[in-house]
């Protein structure tokens, strides 16, 4: 007798090479059952919560009034206490760099599979990785994903092709570690640090820095599998701009919240790095990217991390304050080399690594 899922043969995601390739030429056909993820419950979406997501107006931060600053300081600690999300608007980042560098990642994405083999994934330090899945190697099942990871800073690499991707990439990478600095100085202004603390402590200005574009092909079966696991982000503050088609989730108290950015605005997040220098203040949150079977979902993530040689702890200050240190002190490189060996992110969390006591 045939086995059960013939229809849906365990594929490889290894073999697969790219899920976009896949879906092109599987259509409307079942997919794999290696992409069955639904051990991850999805009928538990809490979309009343959608309208609290905070949203911080970048503008009024940098505003030369000292009380419309101080107002969004406040705003912006309890945006990363309450959620560690927000949605980021009037960041000035210019509308045109972003729909260029939007068009030039799909672009990219859209060159044929023989033209993107020079970038395969070849270890978490290279500095190009173009793959997909999440870890294809060793995860319980795949997700319909696929991946560029560059490594933008301490020094700029970028794939050659297509033509204008590189400098488009360059203006858009700086212009949201800048954007992300500002963060920084008001994120440490919240804790009641002084403004430099967080760039000073995590050596922000020689720090590294990866650019993402996560590519989600349209999935005839999109509550069967997923585009991303729940997982924590390793660096300080991610920054993340999606093409209008949403898919992130969210986890707030315990339950997933859809998160539905205006047009052209950021959505950041508070990452491992800032849980540990805030002495868990500021939580890194469980995020994860849901499917759909109209559209092809792009999401260019920024993700800002401090110098890698650099050891990070709590901020003293807040140690003092506190109820005493809760966080390890770890080198950066080895806390970012140690969570690439995570494979099963759904029961573990990688700030274990570095907790004083996991309860926390
Ligand atoms: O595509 C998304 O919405 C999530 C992407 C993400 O979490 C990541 O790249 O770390
Ligand atoms: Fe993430």
């Amino acid at each position: 007798m045939a086995p059960a899922d013939t229809a849906t043969p365990k594929l490889h995601a290894s073999d697969i090479g790219s899920i976009k390739a896949f879906a092109d030429s599987n259509g409307d056909s079942p997919i794999p059952s290696s992409y069955y993820s639904i051990v991850e419950a999805r009928d538990d979406v809490a979309d009343h919560l959608a309208s609290s997501f905070p949203v911080i107006d970048f503008s009024l931060l940098t505003s030369p009034d000292p009380l419309l600053h101080a107002d969004t300081v406040s705003q912006l600690g309890k945006a990363c206490a309450e959620w560690g999300f927000f949605m980021l608007t009037n960041h000035g980042i210019s509308e045109k760099l972003m729909k260029e560098v939007m068009d030039k990642s799909h672009e990219f994405h859209n060159l044929p599979v023989e033209e993107k083999k020079e970038f395969a994934d070849k270890g978490p330090l290279a500095s190009i990785r173009h793959g997909t899945s999440f870890y294809p190697e060793s995860e319980l099942f795949h997700y319909w994903r696929d991946y560029l990871k560059v490594m933008t800073l301490p020094e700029f690499n970028f794939p050659h092709k297509p033509p204008g991707f590189k400098e488009v990439a360059y203006d858009y990478s700086s212009k949201t570690r800048a954007v992300a600095r500002t963060l920084l100085q008001g994120i440490s202004e919240s804790l009641g640090l002084e403004a430099n603390a967080i760039i000073k402590s995590t050596g922000f200005d020689s720090g590294l820095q990866i650019f993402v574009v996560n590519l989600y092909p349209p999935c005839p079966q999109p509550e069967l599998a997923l585009g991303m696991p729940p997982h924590t982000d390793h660096g300080l503050l991610t920054l993340l701009y999606q093409n209008g088609i949403g898919g992130l989730q969210v986890n707030h108290n315990g339950r997933w919240v859809n998160v539905n950015p205006l047009p052209n605005s950021l959505i950041v997040n508070t990452a491992d790095q800032l849980e540990a220098v805030s002495n868990g203040r500021y939580k890194s949150i469980w995020h994860r990217a849901v499917l759909n079977n109209k559209d092809t979902r792009l999401s260019i993530v920024v993700a800002n991390g401090p110098d890698l040689e650099e050891e990070i702890a709590p901020a003293p200050e807040l140690v003092e304050r506190g109820e005493g240190i809760r966080y390890k002190k770890m080198k950066y490189r080895e806390y970012f080399s140690k969570v690439q060996q995570v494979t099963r992110l759904v029961d573990t969390s990688r700030l274990d690594k570095v907790r004083i006591n996991p309860q926390n």
